[in-house]
């Protein structure tokens, strides 16, 4: 069976329970190989906020100068991704805590108004799957560099796209809401890029959403098969393809 990438993010860090069953979902996951692609852009705006730095963001990205690298990268890098880890751990399974940096893929600069945020350019899926052939668990954090050595910030679910394109896998992108939600507040089952295109020129889709459904589409592009979006707040979401909303290659 191909393997699953399930990208999580955001609040889910701090849901105390919700968090542990989804680890625990996880963990849970015998029949394929699994890969834990995370985010943590909440946390990190609360560790710039304690340092006196106003988060900046443009459609669902952070806009990353000098001062708040190092702060994204310990929070991302370290603190979520070893904690991740460390649960994971506690709950039965055997996790290694890594970056898109330790030889997963390539960044380069965004452009000068993003500061250290990067764009993910080739990558490579040697070392994913010696870890995933030796039983492991990747947990992924979304601090790249580039050929020349510089950290760059990536947005997770554009970390999680690529980590799927790499490994040819199955990709499910897992947020605080059970998809995509139209102008009603209802969820919409599947979408097209048209779909999405119409949505976002409505202002239906837009903050965080874009990025998520821009990565997506990329992703079922890149893969030829549909890419869904659903709701960590319920650990099923990670293996009922009813759930949530698929968008379509
Ligand atoms: N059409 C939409 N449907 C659902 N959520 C949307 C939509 N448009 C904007 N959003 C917002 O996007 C958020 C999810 O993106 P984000 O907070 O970046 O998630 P994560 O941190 O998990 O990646 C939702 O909580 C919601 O506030
Ligand atoms: C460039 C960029 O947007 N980087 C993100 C990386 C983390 C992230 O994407 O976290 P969520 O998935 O929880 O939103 C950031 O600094 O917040």
């Amino acid at each position: 069976m191909k393997p699953l990438v399930v990208k999580i993010g955001g609040a889910v860090l701090d849901a105390g329970q919700a968090l542990e069953s989804l680890l625990s979902a996880l963990v849970a996951v015998k029949d394929r190989p699994v890969v834990l692609v995370h985010g943590g852009g909440d946390r990190v705006d609360q560790v710039l906020k304690q340092a006196g730095i106003e988060p900046r963001k443009f459609n669902g990205k952070r806009i990353t100068d000098a001062a708040s690298l190092p702060l994204v990268v310990g929070t991302l890098a370290g603190e979520i991704n070893k904690t991740l880890a460390a649960k994971m751990r506690a709950l039965g399974g055997e996790p290694v805590g890594l970056s898109l940096a330790d030889g997963i893929a390539f960044a380069e600069p965004a452009g000068e108004e993003w500061g250290a945020v990067g764009v993910l350019t080739e990558g490579s899926d040697t070392l994913l799957s010696l870890l995933l052939q030796g039983g492991f668990i990747p947990v992924v954090s979304s601090i790249a560099a580039s050929k020349g050595g510089d950290l760059l910030n990536i947005n997770a679910d554009e970390a999680a796209a690529k980590v799927a394109e790499l490994l040819d896998a199955e990709l499910v992108l897992l947020s605080d809401v059970p998809g995509v939600l139209d102008g009603n507040k209802q969820l919409l089952p599947s979408l097209t890029a048209a779909d999405i295109a119409a949505l976002k020129a409505d202002g239906v889709i837009n903050g965080g959403m874009v990025v998520k459904v821009d990565a997506a589409l990329f992703a079922a592009g890149k893969l030829g098969r549909a890419v869904r979006l659903a709701s960590w707040r319920d650990p099923q979401s990670i293996s009922n393809a009813a759930l949530g909303t698929q968008i379509a290659p």
